[in-house]
């Protein structure tokens, strides 16, 4: 389970139960069933997880405006390990048609990204080829198969080439924003959104070009309606693939699209991460692949200097944040708390305290949590008060602090470790140095700190007064 997932599900868990607590107040005489709330819960957290991975792609997609730089080495799995394995450094040796290449400048992409070197020769091969690809988001994959379908389409012909399903609306509509932008000079060439509330008339059929869409409405299309002849797909595109198999229904919808499609039709499938269900889905939908996959780039605690102060209660912890303040200059922070009741509660108490604050937290639209990072990232506000559904994928450069004002910990109250290492990996990033201060208000959070120590073999030593010179050194 994704740890920012559980955040969620631990303020939703909280909202609901408040909300039930609220209602027993009203009601004495009805008993709570206890079955009932649990699956209530069961429900709720199952909901919002799922949602949640959707959220998070499309937060990244808004807020990203760069390649995420990766060094580590592309692997490639070809079907057929002697045909020669080609990879390109520029988009001329693509040999694109013009109006392509016109595109792709006017997107200012000057060469490949990593993942594209390789996935573009194979994807635009004679005859074309399967692909399923792997890597972190913002490496390049979706303008890698927006390239490949604009390349493959016919525009004289006025009906459904390529067919590219996304695991939400938004996320299709982001797509499609893409395929516009890089299509700008193909004024024949045309796209059709298939998402919930687009209402076609029954019989007609699409004369689109291009369709992306979400399983059950393409399904529908493909099938019931009939405005789409899926025989006639010459690309399919799954995307997102490790969000999409998050939604229930979407996995099965989305094999009964690939079954209808002809047997030459080339299947491609993009996911960020591949665990196995990812793998096992993927197989199923894309026959004889090639595979290209490209490692996340490892967050590493070396260059960031890590202290802890013990405090004894909420109230401390809010005083001996306020002394930090005012002991040091402090750039940038990102403050980090378990449940977002405390974050609302500590963006107050800063605020009073005349700090420019920003908070982001699950409940926000991902809209809203986006022009919040943007501000930031502006700095407008010099500090980010939230819960764990920022703790990736988010990069800020000026951060110079993080706080774990709670530290991170699972469902089961045990040490979050991957959840540390994804905070405070928010700053010392770029090589540059960072400065992560924990917060530790009783026993056991003691115990959870030196097992994160024990756990990344790193000392996290007591914040004293004699190491404030230093550390204003990096925190400034
Ligand atoms: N070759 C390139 N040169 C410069 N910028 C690029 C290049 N390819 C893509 N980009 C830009 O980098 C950002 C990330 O690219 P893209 O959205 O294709 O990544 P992604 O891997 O599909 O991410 P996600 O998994 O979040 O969908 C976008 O802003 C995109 O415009």
């Amino acid at each position: 389970m994704a740890t920012d997932s559980w955040a969620l599900a631990v303020d939703e868990q909280e909202a609901a139960a408040e909300s039930l607590s609220n209602l027993h107040l009203k009601e004495e005489k009805i008993k709570p069933d206890t079955n009932g709330f649990k699956d209530f819960l069961k429900f709720f957290a199952f909901f919002f997880l799922t949602e949640d991975r959707a959220a998070q792609s499309l937060l990244n997609k808004l807020i990203r405006s760069n390649l995420v730089d990766n060094t580590n080495q592309v692997e490639v799995l070809q079907r057929d390990p002697n045909s020669p394995l080609y990879s390109v450094k520029s988009f001329e040796e693509l040999r694109l048609k013009p109006q392509l290449l016109q595109g792709v400048y006017a997107m200012g992409f000057n060469r490949p990204s990593k993942i594209q070197e390789n996935a573009l020769p194979l994807m635009l091969a004679e005859p074309p080829q399967n692909l399923i690809a792997q890597s972190q988001s913002g490496t390049g994959k979706t303008a890698a198969f927006v390239l490949a379908m604009l390349s493959q389409v016919e525009p004289a012909n006025k009906y459904p080439q390529c067919l590219c399903l996304s695991p939400t609306y938004e996320l299709a509509l982001q797509t499609g924003k893409v395929i516009e932008q890089m299509g700008k000079f193909y004024p024949e060439l045309k796209l059709a959104y298939a998402v919930r509330g687009n209402k076609l008339e029954r019989g007609q059929k699409i004369s689109e070009q291009i369709v992306i869409g979400t399983p059950g409405t393409v399904l529908d299309w493909c099938s019931k309606l009939k405005f789409i002849d899926p025989k006639k797909i010459k690309v399919f595109v799954l995307d997102e693939a490790d969000v999409m198999i998050a939604t229930q229904g979407h996995q099965d919808q989305s094999i009964r699209i690939q079954r209808m499609l002809p047997r030459n039709c080339q299947m491609l499938l993009f996911s960020a991460t591949f665990e196995d269900s990812v793998w096992k889905f993927a197989q199923k939908v894309v026959p004889d692949p090639n595979v290209i996959k490209l490692k996340r780039e490892e967050e590493t605690l070396d260059t960031i200097k890590q202290y802890y102060v013990l405090c004894s209660s909420r109230d401390e912890k809010f005083q001996a944040l306020c002394n930090l303040y005012g002991a040091i200059t402090i750039a940038q922070a990102m403050i980090f708390c378990h449940t977002r009741k405390t974050a609302s509660w500590l963006a107050a108490e800063l605020s009073k305290e005349g700090h420019q604050v920003a908070l982001l937290s699950g409940e926000m639209m991902v809209e809203q949590r986006a022009a919040v990072i943007e501000r930031f990232r502006e700095g407008k506000e010099k500090v980010l008060v939230t819960t764990n559904v920022c703790a990736r994928g988010i990069d800020v450069e000026q951060v110079s602090v993080v706080i774990n004002f709670d530290l991170p910990v699972d469902k089961d109250g045990n040490p979050d470790n991957e959840t540390y290492l994804h905070r405070i990996g928010r700053t010392g990033r770029f090589g540059k140095r960072g400065l992560a201060v924990n917060m530790v208000d009783s026993k056991h959070s003691m115990n959870i700190l030196n097992r994160i120590q024990e756990h990344f073999n790193k000392k996290i030593e007591r914040l004293d007064t004699d190491d404030l010179d230093e550390i204003e050194k990096i925190a400034n």
